[in-house]
């Protein structure tokens, strides 16, 4: 799909790079000559994860633990992989916290993970590194990771959609502001894709599997190959106009949500036969 060489020799951080999204892009730009950083909390998962990478894509995969909700420990993190490689060229805040729940229930400790993990994780890197690339004389670029309801809201993710909604924020935001550093600001919002770390916190039962499935009006889940071929094109030089959006990869799911006829999908022929006769009918 792609030249092999398109994100060649480009440093590129990845938060949750270990596993799950994180770990199918990192691969995918490892394919197309990039420099890796991975980094998250649990550092044996993180070496495992590098050195299966490096052997399948071949390249350099450098890892770096940290809770993202730390901010001297992000600041090291971000030093530790400039020093490593000399310079980072993008940041991918794929690092994410989640489970459902009603709002009622949750400990204000349970709203703090949360939101410390995705907006402020994500906030402490971005700054991290933005101030890196200004104090550099050098541009950059983050790719951020939400999802669709960081604008449509939801309920029984409440901790997470406000986080989304806020990282969303600070996307377009800082676009807009440093773009006279030549900082690029993008965002990608998913819709189902199957991982272990949000199949088990989300979808915990074959039920409620099915019910995100049925959302889905393409009727499948997203293939990670899908969503690590819409980063590669975002992070390539070659999008470099793109700044400032966040692109929607979810087989029409939030639209079908959105829509209020959406589910006269599930209608059978038939009963479309029966209510044309009856809605004809009743206009004449
Ligand atoms: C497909 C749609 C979009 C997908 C988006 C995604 O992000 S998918 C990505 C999905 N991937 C991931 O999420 C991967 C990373 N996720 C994680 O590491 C954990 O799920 C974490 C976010 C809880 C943080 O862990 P940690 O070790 O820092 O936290 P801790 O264990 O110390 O708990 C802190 C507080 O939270 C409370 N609490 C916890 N669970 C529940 C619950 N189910 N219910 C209610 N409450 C819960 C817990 O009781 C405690 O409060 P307390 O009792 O002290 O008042
Ligand atoms: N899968 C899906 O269907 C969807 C996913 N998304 C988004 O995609 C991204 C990836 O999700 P997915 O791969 O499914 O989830 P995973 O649970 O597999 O990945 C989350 C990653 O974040 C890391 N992480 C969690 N907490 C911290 C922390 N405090 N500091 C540093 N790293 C942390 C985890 O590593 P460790 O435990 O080692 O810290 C893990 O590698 C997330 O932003 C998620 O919100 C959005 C919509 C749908």
């Amino acid at each position: 799909m792609f030249r092999s060489d398109l994100l060649k020799d480009k440093v590129i951080i990845i938060t949750g790079g270990g596993s799950g999204l994180g770990r199918s892009m990192g691969e995918r730009f490892l394919e197309l000559g990039a420099k890796l950083a991975i980094t998250s909390r649990n550092a044996e998962k993180l070496t495992n994860a590098a050195n299966e990478m490096m052997a399948e894509k071949g390249g350099e995969v450098f890892t770096v633990s940290c809770d993202v909700r730390d901010p001297e420990a992000v600041e090291q993190m971000i030093d530790s992989v400039w020093n490593h490689f000399g310079t980072v060229d993008i940041l991918v805040n794929n690092a994410a916290g989640n489970f459902i729940s009603p709002t009622e229930k949750l400990s204000h400790r349970a709203v703090d993970a949360v939101l410390g993990i995705v907006l402020h994780g994500t906030f402490y890197c971005t700054l991290a590194l933005g101030k890196k690339w200004i104090e550099a004389g050098r541009g950059g670029q983050c790719l951020n990771i939400v999802t669709t309801y960081a604008w449509t809201g939801s309920g029984f993710v409440v901790p997470s959609a406000a986080a989304k909604a806020g990282v969303l924020g600070m996307t377009r935001s800082l676009a807009v502001e440093w773009a006279r550093y030549g900082i690029r600001m993008n965002a990608i919002a998913p819709g189902p894709f199957p991982t272990q770390g949000a199949w088990e916190r989300l979808a915990p039962t074959p039920e409620l599997a099915e019910q995100a499935l049925n959302r889905v009006p393409l009727r499948r889940v997203g293939e990670h190959s899908e969503l690590a071929n819409l980063a590669a094109y975002m992070l390539a030089d070659e999008a470099g106009y793109i700044n400032g959006e966040c692109i929607t990869i979810d087989g029409g799911e939030w639209l079908y949500g959105a829509g209020q006829f959406s589910g006269l999908d599930r209608l059978p022929n038939e009963m479309w036969d029966m209510l044309s006769k009856m809605t004809k009918k009743s206009g004449s």
